[in-house]
């Protein structure tokens, strides 16, 4: 072997081990390594190679070329793993943190529940008709008795039991537009004999079916509003004398009828945060009466999984309200007796890490949201100027009024004044839509649903922003602070009128007044 062709060994050999130390890095602390200092490490390991031959010469300058690629490559992949990491170490010490502070048997309960839908959820998208061991139907779809069966008792239930008994099993099943029993494939892509193919595009409809008649109801009501009231305390007796059913309301509702007539001493509340967080436990459907801002608010109650709503349009646009109020005697009596067509509308969880706590464990509770997580410019007439990752990879960097980032049920509010699409609410995604961005590029984002965005407030931001849920609970962010966001595993149930595109193109063209416009008249060019 020649000295030249000695050399060029040892180059191979030293890329590799290269590449491997920045693998063995993965699984260590990672400090990330700037491309200058790779680029330096790369020459380290092929020093230059003394011979005449220009081939040679050519073949080391490119194998330099491969290993400072690979290097960069495997940095990469270990600095996104390492954020990766970082965020699951949070999640968990949050978790346990958590797991100290709470009473236990809260723990169990919502730790069961949370493991049980967290299995159907992986139903959901990988469909199991198989019979289920512990009493689950096993037909048509998932079946809640696993969930309900498994409600945990402890030393606790009493304070529980005090209101009402447990909520009542529940099917869900797919079925196509025509064929309401039918069970569709669910996988979404199969891989059989070597040909990718995604499966068949079916109208999927979800479908809810109870296993005996629901029990209990909770009623969520815009305040301040007499039309609401009076249909509230009508709504209320009805469903009492008809279908003997336990009532839940606000505590603020709760007085309201207590004081109008003593008959309601039967209705049920809550009178504190912890009764409240076992709310999901109890309710089989929520009832919204007011707009979509009370449909929002319901949500908002619920930290976890959310019962079923139907929701009766007592506001001016009722976006994702389809029930009429006049008619809720009929509506409610299908949705108490037969089965129902539901949108499974996505939320966002947010978190908020300050800058001055980003090596502590985080230990608040997500903010969860039905329509988006606003930042904007507050007060302050300076640009935004905000940074955005998308994972681990840099989006861009936004200069206007501020950032909405919105689920597909948020797209026809805020995000599509701002002009961001409207999307079907069940379209898995999230917006991404800039508010008055400062330059003649920045279209809308629609982005993947598994993705995790941050935006970041940099160091030399001039103007302040300020984050907002559903349009409420504004929080300042200030230098170095982030806001994480992600789709959250507990979506919003609504049920639909006729199902869940029916119900949507009818809120666009009733709601928004979409694409109306006179017909042309029929005496024009040939
Ligand atoms: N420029 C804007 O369009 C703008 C500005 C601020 C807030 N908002 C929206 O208002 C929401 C808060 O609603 P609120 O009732 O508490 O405040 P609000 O009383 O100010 O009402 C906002 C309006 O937005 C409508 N709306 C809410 N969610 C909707 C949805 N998903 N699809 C279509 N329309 C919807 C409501 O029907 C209402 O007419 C925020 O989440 C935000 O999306 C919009
Ligand atoms: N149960 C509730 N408790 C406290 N606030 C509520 C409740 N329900 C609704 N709100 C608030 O009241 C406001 C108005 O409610 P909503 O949007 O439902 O009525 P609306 O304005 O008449 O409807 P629309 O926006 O369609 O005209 C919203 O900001 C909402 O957050």
């Amino acid at each position: 072997m020649s000295a030249d062709e000695a050399a060029l060994k040892t180059c191979h050999e030293r890329i590799n081990l290269s590449v491997a130390a920045s693998h063995q890095a993965e699984n260590g602390s990672v400090t990330t390594v700037s491309s200058k200092e790779s680029e330096e490490a790369t020459y380290a390991f092929l020093p230059p190679i003394e011979s005449t031959d220009a081939h040679l010469h050519e073949f080391a300058e490119a194998m330099r070329t491969v290993g400072k690629a690979l290097r960069q490559v495997a940095e990469g992949k270990a600095a996104a793993q390492a954020e990766a990491a970082e965020w699951k170490r949070k999640y968990e010490s949050e978790k346990a943190a958590k797991a100290h502070t709470h009473h236990s048997v809260i723990k169990g309960c919502s730790n069961c529940v949370k493991d049980k839908l967290e299995h159907l959820a992986s139903k959901l998208t990988l469909e199991t008709a198989s019979v289920d061991e512990t009493g689950c139907c096993g037909n048509h779809g998932i079946c809640s008795r696993q969930i309900l069966q498994d409600q945990c008792p402890g030393p606790n239930r009493k304070s529980d039991d005090r209101i009402v008994g447990r909520k009542v099993p529940f099917r869900l099943s797919w079925g196509s537009n025509g064929d309401k029993n039918g069970q569709h494939k669910h996988d979404f892509v199969s891989f059989e004999k070597g040909d990718i193919t995604t499966a068949e595009r079916s109208n999927k409809q979800i479908f809810l079916k109870w296993d005996s008649p629901p029990q209990t109801v909770l009623f969520v009501t815009k305040p301040n509003s007499n039309s609401v009231h009076a249909l509230c305390s009508e709504m209320v007796r009805w469903l009492k004398e008809h279908n003997n059913i336990n009532i839940f309301v606000e505590p603020r509702v709760s007085k309201e009828l207590l004081i109008e007539d003593s008959y309601f001493n039967f209705i049920q509340t809550w009178d504190n945060d912890q009764e409240m967080k076992t709310l999901h436990t109890k309710v089989d459907l929520i009832v919204t009466l007011g707009g979509d801002g009370t449909v929002l608010w319901a949500a908002s109650l619920f930290k976890g999984p959310v019962p079923p709503v139907v929701a009766f349009s007592l506001g001016s646009l009722g976006f994702m309200i389809p029930f009429p109020s006049e008619q809720y005697r009929e509506c409610l009596g299908n949705v108490l007796k037969r089965p129902f067509t539901i949108t499974l509308r996505s939320r966002l969880q947010c978190h908020v890490i300050r800058d001055a706590a980003k090596d502590e464990v985080e230990t608040g509770e997500p903010i969860l949201v039905l329509n988006e997580v606003t930042i904007d410019r507050g007060m302050s007439s300076y640009l935004t100027y905000l940074e955005c990752y998308c994972d681990s990879s840099f989006v861009t960097c936004v200069q206007g009024d501020g950032l909405i980032i919105s689920t597909t049920s948020g797209s026809t509010a805020y995000s599509l004044a701002a002009g961001g699409s409207m999307v079907h609410p069940q379209v898995p995604g999230i917006l991404f839509t800039p508010i008055c961005p400062h330059s003649l590029s920045f279209r809308p984002l629609i982005l993947p649903e598994y993705v995790t965005l941050r935006v970041q407030v940099p160091f030399n931001s001039r103007g302040q922003a300020w984050a907002s849920f559903d349009g409420k609970g504004r929080i300042q962010l200030g230098p170095g602070d982030a806001l994480i966001c992600s789709v959250s595993p507990w979506p919003l149930p609504t049920a639909c009128l006729v199902d869940s595109t029916t119900d949507f193109l009818r809120s666009i063209h009733e709601g928004l007044h979409w694409n109306l416009r006179k017909s042309q008249a029929l005496d024009g060019p040939a």
